[in-house]
């Protein structure tokens, strides 16, 4: 049973992971973006895996970098392969997978002064019906935040001051923890910003915009902004912050991508489901998710309708 503990170790875990993440950048230095998404890469993964396996020992764990084809990776000075994922078949019986991108946003991460990259820490877990993300948690080290879900079904942004102790894992008599619900923001009338990504924005995202503006259209012209950030996680944040309007993309994409991210938008009382407005389904066999919408529920119907139009533009 997923309790409000759950929720508090995904932040924590993130928030951890993300603290290491910004000292590798000072370690490391920008002179070699190889070097440095490789070891962000690793040192965030081996940090996660050893604090999952001692926290919660049983439970199963993907992330993008315990596959068995990253398995030649290395971080700088490092000697050993990654440590692997849960063994697929074990994975697809357990009753709890915690489903994690140790660095999202990895280019971003190699690039001095970006902010746009993310720690994912999500909590899957079966019930009668296929399975749920139950906890999530994205850390944006960089922007000082992290954005999780809590016990109440909801979402709260906790802030991190850089330099001071962070209000997450900080124990007694440490500072309070600056921490506020968090509600994802309606959109101004007649105006969309819509986050894409920063390196391949999908060709049918800019057809979908020119689509919503048509004055005949459904939407009745609505002018669309596209606004390239990096980082699937900093981009659903995006929206739950009210920096954009909606996050759109298709193409290619994980599931240790959108689940940490869907887990808190859902919370935060956005529209979180495929470009089709199926369901987001985690915990598969095949980690391939390919195509996310995330919005507020009042530009669902107009998104994916907008969608639906420009459908044949679709990458396959
Ligand atoms: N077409 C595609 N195929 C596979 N993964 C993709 C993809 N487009 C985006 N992604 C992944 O989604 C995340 C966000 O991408 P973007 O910043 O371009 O929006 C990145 O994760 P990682 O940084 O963890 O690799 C990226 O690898
Ligand atoms: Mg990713």
């Amino acid at each position: 049973m997923t309790d409000g503990d759950d929720h508090a170790l995904a932040a924590e875990l993130a928030g951890a992971a993300g603290r290491l993440l910004l000292d590798v950048r000072d370690e490391i230095g920008f002179a070699d973006a190889r070097v440095l998404k490789d070891t962000g890469d690793l040192r965030a993964h081996e940090y996660l895996m050893a604090a999952l396996a001692e926290r919660c020992p049983g439970d199963a764990v993907l992330s993008e970098e315990g596959r068995s084809s990253v398995a030649g990776k290395r971080a700088k000075d490092g000697d050993r392969a990654p440590t692997r994922n849960t063994a697929t078949a074990a994975r697809l019986t357990a009753d709890r997978v915690w489903i994690v991108d140790p660095l999202d946003g990895t280019r971003e991460f190699s690039e001095e002064g970006r902010r746009d990259w993310a720690v994912h820490v999500a909590l899957w877990e079966r019930d009668g019906n296929g399975g749920r993300l139950v906890a999530g948690a994205v850390a944006l080290p960089a922007q000082g935040l992290t954005l999780r879900t809590d016990a109440t079904g909801g979402a709260a942004l906790v802030r991190v001051e850089p330099g001071e102790p962070d209000p997450v894992t900080a124990g007694p008599g440490s500072a309070q923890p600056r921490e506020v619900p968090l509600h994802v923001p309606a959109p101004d009338a007649g105006k969309l910003r819509v986050a894409v990504s920063r390196t391949r924005p999908p060709e049918f995202v800019r057809q979908l915009a020119d689509r919503l503006a048509e004055r005949g259209s459904p939407s009745g012209g609505v002018d669309v902004e596209l606004v390239p950030i990096g980082s699937a996680g900093a981009k659903i944040s995006a929206v739950l912050l009210g920096e954009v309007d909606a996050y759109v993309h298709a193409g290619g994409q994980y599931e240790w991508d959108s689940a940490a991210p869907a887990a808190v938008a859902l919370g935060a009382g956005a529209h979180a489901s495929r470009v089709d407005g199926a369901p987001l389904k985690y915990n598969r066999e095949d980690p391939r998710l390919p195509d996310i919408l995330v919005c507020h529920p009042v530009s669902a119907a107009m998104l994916l309708s907008g969608i639906g139009d420009v459908s044949g533009a679709l990458p396959d």
